[in-house]
């Protein structure tokens, strides 16, 4: 396996590693980076440890990288001002790792452990995941309840569905009965009824149409007043006076417009020429002539300036004339327009009257036609009725009493029309067996899927305190240490020594290190499959000898053990223990 690592924690230069199977003891001086290597190596295989928490806080970006049987695994992160971005390809991602695969004195279990805490049940289910267990059980088990629900439902089903069809049958029978016997007093009564039957329809059928017409005769009646209310609206809007006086208005605004428009133009003109007189005079004055420029008379000098005033101030008068006339303009062609708007609409008017009279005209056709066709029917009716009360001496039915047979049999027909219905909503006895029977494969499959949930509960209940005694009495005694430990029935973590309890706060710290890392050991091998071992030396107080037997314990757990320690040397130095044999 090779780990490469760059940028993350304190490791600040590119960092290569070959690692071999077994047990790698990597050493280094204080803060050279060891915890970054491992906490590195651990975030390849849970998400849990963020890039906030991985990259080194003065650089932008960094990696690791293990290269392991032929793949490569990576996390490669980024840092865009506060925000991390990262492109990973993890080995595994169990937030199980940080309690299973590393082993450190950041590690919760063995923090409770030297803090002598014994209950260790959190652990057994947090690694064992027995809650998941136990939800995905009390899901299967609900849905299993609504399954056996549906089931009962079915059966009650189903027996209804066959009473239906007994009840079905016995109606089938009766009426068939019935039948032959109606068959056998038909040929007698047949004549008379037919002939009642006939008439009587007939007649019916008369008095129906007579009243549809009615009824289509008083609709027209109805649209017809409407529009003659809307006819006499509209003429009281358009008579003949308010046409001719806005016709005289208009004729009297045309005139005035004339008028008006004559003066304006007249101003106009002299207004130009009064403007051209006094130019010439101003430069007359300019000039100080002395003779006329039209007639050659003499003037005097001085009189130009005495013009000027006469002309300007005539001049004035004319252009205030003209402004006003031109308002007064103005204001008629838009007393003009106005009246020729209302013209407009007196002609719209006009003409929504012709439309609507037209309308009234075939409604009132209409009418007539149908009033005519009401007593050309009431005629046949009366017609009819009079033959009937001649013939009635010959009929010697009473008009309508039905057939007490053919009553029952449709009373019958009905009901068994009803069962039908019902039996249709409910499903047939057939398609209701087969339901039944999907219901149970699916009960029998979910049954099964339950009880093996539940053994496998059981196990990982068991499994690791099972485990746990296996381990710790092999360890505990390869280790020379005088005690024993198991896990009891409230999972706490029990320790003997000769026979009694001790109590954990009174063991060595390599004593509750130990029971710690078989605690860990055991989970690992219960429930979770981790490719390497992280293990900081750090905080072990194990002597040599011992420490031997523990790597040696390591080695058979997992493929790669890493193990970091301290050293003066300031170079990394990389080995590949053999495991000491135990004497
Ligand atoms: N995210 C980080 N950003 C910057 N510096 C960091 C970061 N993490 C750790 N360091 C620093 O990098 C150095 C190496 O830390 P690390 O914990 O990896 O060293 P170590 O080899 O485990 O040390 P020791 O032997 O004391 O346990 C330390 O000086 C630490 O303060
Ligand atoms: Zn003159």
């Amino acid at each position: 396996m090779i780990v490469r690592v760059y940028n993350m924690g304190g490791i600040t230069e590119p960092l290569e590693l070959s690692l071999e199977k077994g047990v790698n003891v990597y050493k280094a001086p204080n803060s050279y980076g060891k915890t970054s290597l491992s906490k590195s190596m651990l975030s390849l295989l849970t998400s849990s440890l963020k890039p906030e928490d991985l990259l080194n806080a003065f650089a932008d970006s960094g990696y690791v990288e293990i290269e392991m049987n032929g793949k490569t695994y990576y996390r490669r992160i980024k840092r865009i001002k506060d925000r991390f971005t990262e492109d990973s390809k993890l080995i595994i991602n169990d937030d199980r790792a940080l309690l299973l695969s590393y082993f450190s004195p950041e590690n919760k279990l063995l923090n409770q452990i030297l803090a002598g805490e014994e209950n260790v049940e959190w652990f057994i289910s947090a690694t064992s995941k027995i809650a998941e267990i136990r939800a995905r059980k009390d899901e299967l088990d609900s849905k299993l309840e609504q399954l056996k629900k549906e089931m009962e439902n079915l059966d009650k089903k189903y027996e209804e569905a066959i009473d239906l069809q007994t009840k079905i049958r016995q109606l089938d029978s009766e009426i068939s009965k019935l039948e032959t016997e109606k068959e056998n007093s038909k040929v007698l009564n047949k004549a008379t009824i037919t002939i009642t039957t006939t008439r009587n329809n007939k007649l019916y059928d008369l008095q129906e149409r007579i009243e549809s017409r009615k009824r289509d005769l008083k609709d027209v009646q109805l649209r017809l007043d409407k529009i003659e209310q809307e006819i006499k609206q509209k003429e009281s809007m358009v008579s003949s006076e308010i046409r001719e006086s806005y016709e005289a208005q208009l004729s009297q605004i045309n005139q005035e417009l004339q008028s008006k428009a004559s003066l304006r133009n007249n101003l106009d003109i002299e207004i130009k020429l009064l403007e051209k007189v006094l130019d010439q005079i101003k430069e007359s004055e300019k000039q100080q002539l002395s003779t006329c420029y039209v007639c050659g008379s003499h003037v005097e000098p001085s009189t130009w300036r005495v013009r000027v005033d006469v002309i300007s101030s005539e001049l004035n008068e004319k252009k205030n004339n003209y402004t006003s006339i031109k308002n007064e303009i103005a204001e008629l062609d838009q007393k003009k327009a106005e009246i020729e708007k209302r013209l407009k609409d007196l002609d719209q008017m006009e003409n929504d009257i012709r439309k609507l009279k037209m309308v009234r005209e075939e409604l009132q056709d209409k009418i007539a036609n149908i009033s005519g066709q009401i007593s050309d029917l009431e005629r046949q009716k009366r017609e009819m009725e009079e033959r009937f009360n001649r013939s009635s001496a010959e009929v010697v039915m009473p008009i309508e009493s039905k057939d007490p047979i053919l009553e029952r049999i449709e009373e019958l027909k009905k009901k068994k029309e009803n069962y039908e219905y019902e039996l249709m909503s409910i499903g047939i006895p057939n398609s209701i067996l087969e339901k039944l029977d999907e219901k149970k494969k699916e009960i029998e499959g979910l049954q099964e899927e339950v009880e093996s949930l539940q053994k496998e509960y059981i196990r990982r209940l068991t499994a690791a305190r099972d485990e746990f005694v296996r381990a710790s009495n092999y360890l505990l005694r390869q280790l020379d240490f005088n005690i024993e430990a198991k896990i009891d029935e409230k999972y706490r973590l029990v320790v003997m020594r000769k026979g009694a309890e001790l109590d954990l706060k009174k063991l060595s710290s390599s004593e509750r290190t130990t029971l710690a890392l078989i605690l860990i050991v055991t989970a690992m091998k219960s429930y979770f499959k981790t490719p390497f071992f992280l293990v900081d030396e750090s905080f072990m107080t194990f002597d040599q000898k011992r420490f031997g037997i523990l790597t040696n314990y390591l080695s058979g757990i997992t493929e790669y053990i890493i193990i970091t320690k301290s050293d003066e040397r300031a170079e990394i130095t990389k080995e590949t223990t053999v495991p000491q044999v135990s004497s």
